[in-house]
């Protein structure tokens, strides 16, 4: 049973057995700052009838009985234990054992019931289990260890807050021996506190601890006993900058307490010590021989690691953070005019990190989109041990490792809420030596990836998607612990996806013979451009497409064009707007991305294009778009992959044309970072806009008109204006951005953190145009 479902139990067993107050006396013992403040937390949610204490320190009993904290206190157990049915140890690791003792004997002279349930929140799990198990013959069922991660530098009964448990994890360690009524009863508790419970094994637990809190901890004390003991230490104090003050913080902690975390959870506190050695006298050589780039290297892994870890834990978006619960709140206008610059192709993005680590030699890129999308692709290999520099203003130098050079990630690759990241990255690794587990946020880890998990086991790939429908986390075992290479296979897609023929054509990069991927329409080419610019044979007939395993990468210059995904929402901005006339720069025009084009085209949009060029294997133009009357038309099916990312905001585009339009053969839709059918359709109708959901598509009745003298009639509003919201895909916020230019009022929209995933500065860049975009943050 998963730590998640094993949680969803223990909450079910204890709704079951639910009563107000959970508990009918608590005993806390040791009241310092976590003690105190759980008693606190207890008495201000009403979580028992009772509350009682015992301290060696008896004038903070009294204070805390004078508090209305307590209801009585006692330095000696046996004096105040009769009738709790919680004990909450709170006293130092090495005096948890004496605690034991005294419960015992409470048992055996009947003060005491015999599944009372007792827990502790002593920062080690295994010595208190070691302690219970040297006093209790058979441990009793009510003992469940527990760690609060929550604490403060302060110390004591004063220190005290309700709230320290707010938003922090405890966890939990389930005995063999313990009932599941206690682990539901005291999850509820630490729930109604605010915290989050999490199973954990003791051993494991210490371990963790061992790094993330223990090493730390001892770190922190160490530096400032160094500091201390300088001649000079005054001047070193007074002069201490913030870096000293943020490091110590912690050494400001009690004494006795860690005094005892220390020898409690010695083995793993040494072995963590032993390799913060390895690492220090690294880093020490790496200054000592001058080594810029392996330095680089390693503070820029740091950095980001460090940034990666935050948002991982939160899944959350990479970047900004304020933008978080952000908002526009957009005034109609009617006009947009300029000459804009677009920023670098997500897709291109993604696959010049992928090719660059793997190639052999340096890979210079420029105009990489600083988006969160390509980001997390550029994070996973920094973590599989890829030196890259940047981005910097959209350039990047890759310092490739070869097709044999990844290293196992220490950590699960955090996808973010990218598709394009996770179905990729899959193909690359199911083909490496290591296992590694991919995963993403919360909408990431909704999406389909049987898709290519199945084809990929067809290859021999050992691959499991563990969520709960063929979703995220991908759990993937290495080649070295499966003993045979990939093999090649011939593939008929079921569906014409570009992210599944990439996965499969980057596996087959290593497996034996020759991996043929057969679309049933033509997507989005990049991954075949992109092997080619790199030296690798590909072998396109029509919809067949085929690499043989073995080759090598060669790494070069890669520049990324405009992303013809994101100039189409100003292509649509400008389409449907009164004399209007907006010139895109160099904006990718790869025949395979051009449904967009095509689609205005036919509803007769006013486009043309100009300064064709190529740029890094990519045809590339300005695209000058000007407002015109445009009418409904039935899309053609064949476009729909050629135009899959610009349905959104196609939709836009066609609820201001005159007549019906008709979009059918695109379920794909439903199955992106929203359902992008059902959520445009709810936002369409919030605007006043007629339209009829399918199964595969969008019937929107467009409320464009056509003036008597057939002049362009873009200055009638087409939408009403109302809240939006957007379901945490970038694509839908912009759209209704979009439709703003032909609202009769204010549009708000709400969730908009996640445009920063492919178009960073979008709202900048539109309000350049004339558009008028309130950033809202909450
Ligand atoms: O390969 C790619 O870079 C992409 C392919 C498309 O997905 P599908 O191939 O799954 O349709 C597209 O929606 C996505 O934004 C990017
Ligand atoms: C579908 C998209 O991206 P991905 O599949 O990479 O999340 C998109 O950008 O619209």
């Amino acid at each position: 049973m998963s730590s998640q479902q094993k949680t969803q139990q223990y909450k079910n067993l204890a709704l079951l057995n639910a009563q107000s107050p959970l508990f009918n006396q608590v005993c806390v013992i040791g009241l310092g700052l976590i003690g105190a403040s759980i008693a606190q937390a207890i008495k201000n949610n009403g979580l028992a009838e009772r509350i009682v204490a015992v301290d060696r320190h008896e004038p903070s009993l009294k204070e805390a009985i004078q508090h209305g904290l307590l209801d009585a206190g006692s330095v000696v157990l046996s004096e105040i234990v009769s009738g709790s049915d919680l004990i909450i140890i709170a006293v130092p690791a090495q005096a948890v054992q004496a605690v034991f003792i005294d419960i015992k004997n409470a048992m055996d002279s009947g003060l005491l019931a015999t599944d009372c349930i007792i827990t502790d929140v002593c920062s080690t799990k295994v010595n208190i289990i070691d302690a219970a198990k040297a006093v209790f013959e058979t441990l009793p069922v009510g003992l469940v260890p527990a760690h609060p991660i929550a604490g403060a530098e302060n110390s004591g009964y004063h220190a005290r807050r309700a709230t320290l448990f707010v938003n922090h994890s405890v966890i939990i360690c389930e005995l063999p021996t313990t009932s599941h009524l206690a682990i539901a009863k005291l999850s509820q508790l630490w729930e109604a506190v605010g915290a989050s419970v999490m199973p954990m094994e003791a051993a494991h637990h210490d371990a963790i601890l061992a790094h993330t809190s223990h090493l730390p901890h001892l770190l922190a004390f160490n530096l400032v006993e160094q500091l201390a003991s300088h001649d000079d230490n005054l001047d070193m104090f007074r002069y201490a900058a913030g870096g000293f003050r943020d490091f110590t913080r912690i050494a400001a902690s009690d004494p006795k307490m860690w005094h005892d975390i220390f020898f409690a959870n010695q083995s793993a506190i040494i072995s963590a010590l032993d390799e913060y050695s390895v690492y220090l006298s690294d880093i020490r050589q790496l200054i000592i021989d001058k080594n810029s780039t392996a330095l680089m290297g390693l503070l820029g892994r740091a950095q980001a690691a460090r940034r990666h870890f935050g948002h991982m834990l939160a899944s959350t978006p990479y970047t900004d953070t304020s933008a978080m619960s952000a908002s526009y709140n957009i005034t109609p206008s009617n006009t947009v005019s300029g000459t804009i610059t677009i920023p670098g192709d997500k897709s291109i993005s993604h696959r010049s990190i992928m090719l660059g680590s793997l190639a052999t030699g340096v890979t210079h890129v420029t105009g990489f989109l600083e988006g969160e999308d390509a980001l997390a692709t550029l994070q996973a290999f920094r973590d599989m041990g890829v030196i890259i520099e940047g981005p910097d203003n959209g350039n990047l130098t890759i310092h490739g490792v070869g097709m044999n050079g990844l290293k196992p990630s220490k950590t699960p690759l955090y996808m973010g809420n990218s598709g394009t990241s996770m179905r990729l990255l899959a193909g690359i690794l199911a083909a490496q030596a290591f296992d590694s587990v991919l995963t993403g946020d919360t909408s990431l880890n909704k999406r389909p990836m049987e898709r290519i998990a199945a084809p990929l086991r067809q290859m021999g790939a050992v691959i499991q998607s563990t969520g709960q429908k063929g979703t995220a986390p991908l759990s993937i075992t290495g080649r070295d612990s499966v003993g045979t290479p990939l093999q090649g296979i011939e593939y008929d897609m079921p569906v014409a996806s570009a992210q599944i023929k990439s996965c499969l054509l980057l596996a087959g990069l290593w497996a034996e013979g020759t991996t043929t991927v057969t679309q049933p329409e033509v997507s989005r080419d990049h991954t075949e451009r992109m092997l080619s610019a790199f030296g690798y044979p590909v072998t396109v007939d029509g919809n067949r497409i085929s690499v043989e395993g073995g080759g090598t990468l060669k790494g070069g210059d890669i520049a990324v064009p405009a992303d013809i995904s994101s100039a189409a929402f100003f292509m649509v901005a400008a389409a449907i707007s009164q004399d209007s006339e907006l010139t895109l720069k160099q904006v990718g025009i790869n025949p395979t991305r051009t449904g967009i084009i095509d689609i205005l085209k036919l509803m007769q949009a006013d486009i043309s294009l100009s300064n064709e060029t190529h740029v890094g294997g990519e045809p590339v133009a300005d695209i000058t778009i000007r407002g015109s009357n445009l009418v409904g038309i039935e899309i053609p099916e064949y476009l729909v992959p050629l135009a899959i990312d610009e349905f959104p905001v196609l939709f836009i585009a066609a609820s201001c044309a005159q007549g019906r339009t008709i979009l059918t053969g695109a379920k794909e839709l439903r199955v992106k970072e929203s359902d992008r059918i059902a959520v445009m359709a709810e936002g369409l109708q919030t605007l006043g806009v007629d339209c009829t959901v399918t199964e595969d598509g969008l019937i929107i009745e467009g409320k464009g008109t056509q003036s008597q003298n057939s002049d362009i009639n873009n200055s009638q509003p087409v939408f009403g204006g109302g809240d939006i919201v957007s379901h945490h895909d970038h694509r839908i916020a912009m759209s209704f951005a979009v439709a703003s230019l032909r609202a009769s009022q204010q549009i708000s929209i709400e969730g908009i953190e996640t445009i920063n995933t492919s178009f960073p500065g979008f709202a900048e860049l539109a309000n350049q145009i004339g558009m008028s975009i309130d950033v809202v943050s909450a």
